[in-house]
C-alpha cells in the first residue's frame, strides 16, 4: 500500500521531534530512577573541519547558546546522572569552563582531550574513576558502574533513551544506539570501481549513545593499540575485541542525528525554534474583554496546533507558567500602559526564565474604536521599543501587536484570527528585527 513501511530496516518518515497529534496534551517524560552510579562523556575536543568554520562546531552559537550547552543539559536534567566530563582540546579548557558559569551547568568538569576521539574519549573515561581521592581504593570506590559516551554534537538525546542504553549496558556490559541505514554501503576498488556492496537490510548505522560499564571501557582503552586510537572510530568494536563484551544493540529516535555540516547547524537551529514554540500563556490582568478575547484566541491557537493556556496573573500558583517553557501575551486594554507587561518582564528576570532559552513575550494593545479620541488611545511605539531593548539584552524578545476592538462580529473575529497567526509567527521565528515593533492587527 502506498506510504506504507514493510521494511523494517528502512527508517520511516525522518521528523526529527516527534509531535503530538493536534489537540493532545504534551506527553510528560517518566521520572527514572536508577540504584546504581551512572557518569557521562561527552566527547567535543575535534574541530569540526567538515561544517567549513573556523569555530568548532559544538562552540557554535544556537540561539544565543553554543550547541554543546544543549547537550550538556540533555544530560544535567537526568537526575540519576550524577556527573559529565566534557573533553575539549587544550586551547579551548577556558572557553568551556566559561559556558559553564555562563549557563549555570552543575554537573560538569572540564577534561583535556587528544588527538583524535578515541583519545579524547579514554581520557574522559580515566578522569571519571580519578575525580575523587587519590589512594586507588578510594578511587575504586568511586568509580561509576556504568559510564554514556556521547558525541557533544547530537544534542538532542532524551532521558527515556539514555535510560534503556544505561540498564542495557548494567546487564550486557556495553549497548549502543543503531539507526536502519539510508544509503546502501559499498566497497570501492583502488580504482574507483564497485568492489561489492552490502546487503543494506542486514546492517545498521551505529550512533550515539552508546553505555558501558566502567570496567569494560577502562580495560578495553588499556589494551587498544595505537592504531585504534589513530584509527578507530567505534567504542563498541574496542569492548568486543578487547574484552570480549558483545554490545546490545538498541534502535534509537532520529533525534540522535549528529550535526556533522553547516547545514545541520541550521536543523539544529529550527529544531529547537520548534521545541520552544509550542506553548503561550495569556495573562489578562483578570479583565472581562481580555478575558473573551484570550477565549477567541485560544481556539484560534488550538488550529494551529500550539497550547495556550491562560491566566489572570502570574502570582501564586500561577507562577508556575514561570518556570517551564511557556511564551507570554499580556492584554492591556483600552490605556496603552506598559506597567502590566513591565511587571513579566520583571518575573521573567527574578525567575532565571531566559538563561538558557530566548522567551517571547507579546503585548497586546486592545483598544475601542468607539473611544473618543483614537489617538489618545494609541500605544507609543518609542517606549514599547525601548523596553524592547532593554529586554533583548536579557535574552527576552518582545513585540507589540494593536488589536481595534469592532462592534461588527465578521470583522472581528477575522481580526482575532489574523492576531493568532501574527503571535504564533512570532513566537515561532523570533525574529529579532521584529523585536519593539508594535503591529497593526
Ligand atoms: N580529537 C577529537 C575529535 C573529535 N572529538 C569529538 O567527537 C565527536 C564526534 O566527532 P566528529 O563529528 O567527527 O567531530 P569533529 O572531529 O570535530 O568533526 P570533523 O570530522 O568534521 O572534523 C565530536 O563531538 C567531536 O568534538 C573529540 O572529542 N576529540
Ligand atoms: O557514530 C559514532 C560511533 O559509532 C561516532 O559518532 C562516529 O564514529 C564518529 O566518527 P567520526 O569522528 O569519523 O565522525
Amino acid at each position: 500500500m502506498e506510504g506504507e513501511n514493510c521494511d523494517p530496516a528502512r527508517p520511516d518518515n525522518p521528523q526529527v521531534f516527534p509531535t503530538p497529534e493536534s489537540g493532545q496534551r504534551r506527553r510528560r517524560p517518566l521520572e527514572r530512577s536508577v540504584d546504581f552510579p551512572v557518569c557521562a562523556v561527552l566527547p567535543a575536543g575535534g574541530t569540526g573541519e567538515r561544517t567549513g568554520l573556523r569555530t568548532p562546531k559544538q562552540f557554535c552559537s544556537v540561539l544565543g547558546r553554543p550547541l554543546i550547552s544543549y547537550t550538556v543539559q540533555a544530560f544535567e536534567r537526568v537526575s540519576w546522572i550524577q556527573s559529565i566530563a566534557v573533553v575539549v582540546a587544550k586551547e579551548n579548557m577556558d572557553l568551556m569552563t566559561d559556558i559553564i558559569q555562563r549557563f549555570q551547568h552543575k554537573k560538569v568538569q572540564v577534561v583535556e582531550g587528544g588527538s583524535t576521539r578515541h583519545r579524547s574519549i579514554c581520557n574522559g573515561v580515566r578522569a571519571l574513576g580519578e575525580a575523587v581521592g587519590e589512594e586507588e581504593q578510594v578511587m575504586a570506590a568511586n568509580r561509576p558502574k556504568v559510564v554514556i559516551i556521547h558525541d557533544a554534537v547530537r544534542p538532542f538525546v532524551e532521558e527515556d533513551f539514555l535510560y534503556k542504553i544505561a540498564m542495557a549496558a548494567k546487564e550486557q556490559g556495553a549497548a549502543g544506539a543503531i539507526r536502519p541505514l539510508v544509503s546502501t554501503v559499498i566497497a570501492t576498488t583502488s580504482e574507483g570501481y564497485l568492489d561489492h556492496s552490502l546487503e543494506r537490510a542486514r546492517y545498521r548505522a551505529s550512533e550515539m549513545p552508546q553505555g558501558f560499564t566502567y570496567d569494560v571501557i577502562y580495560q578495553a582503552y588499556q589494551r587498544c593499540t595505537d592504531a585504534d586510537f589513530e584509527f578507530g572510530t567505534e567504542c563498541l568494536h574496542l569492548a568486543l575485541q578487547y574484552c570480549g563484551t558483545k554490545a546490545k544493540l538498541i534502535e534509537g529516535p532520529p533525534t540522535l542525528w549528529k550535526v556533522t555540516y553547516k547545514r545541520d547547524l541550521a536543523a539544529a537551529e529550527s529544531i529547537i525554534k520548534e521545541t520552544l514554540s509550542r506553548s503561550a500563556c495569556i495573562v489578562t490582568g483578570g479583565s472581562a474583554p481580555a478575558a473573551t478575547l484570550a477565549d477567541a484566541l485560544q481556539n484560534a491557537f488550538r488550529a494551529l496546533d500550539m497550547e495556550l493556556n491562560v491566566t489572570p496573573d502570574l502570582m501564586g500558583d500561577n507562577s508556575k507558567y514561570l518556570v517551564n517553557e511557556w511564551n507570554f501575551i499580556q492584554i492591556s486594554v483600552s490605556h496603552p500602559c506598559l506597567s502590566e507587561v513591565e511587571a513579566i518582564l520583571t518575573d521573567l528576570d527574578a525567575a532565571n526564565r531566559a538563561l538558557l532559552h530566548p522567551v517571547v513575550v507579546i503585548w497586546v494593545h486592545l483598544s475601542s474604536l468607539d473611544e473618543l479620541s483614537i489617538s489618545r488611545t494609541m500605544a507609543e511605539p518609542a517606549a514599547i521599543r525601548d523596553l524592547a531593548s532593554a529586554a533583548k539584552l536579557r535574552n527576552i524578545l518582545l513585540y507589540g501587536i494593536q488589536l481595534h476592538q469592532s462592534t461588527d462580529t465578521e470583522c472581528w473575529e477575522r481580526s482575532v484570527l489574523r492576531v493568532a497567526e501574527i503571535m504564533s509567527t512570532l513566537i515561532r521565528d523570533r525574529s529579532p528585527a521584529l523585536v519593539g515593533q508594535l503591529l497593526q492587527a
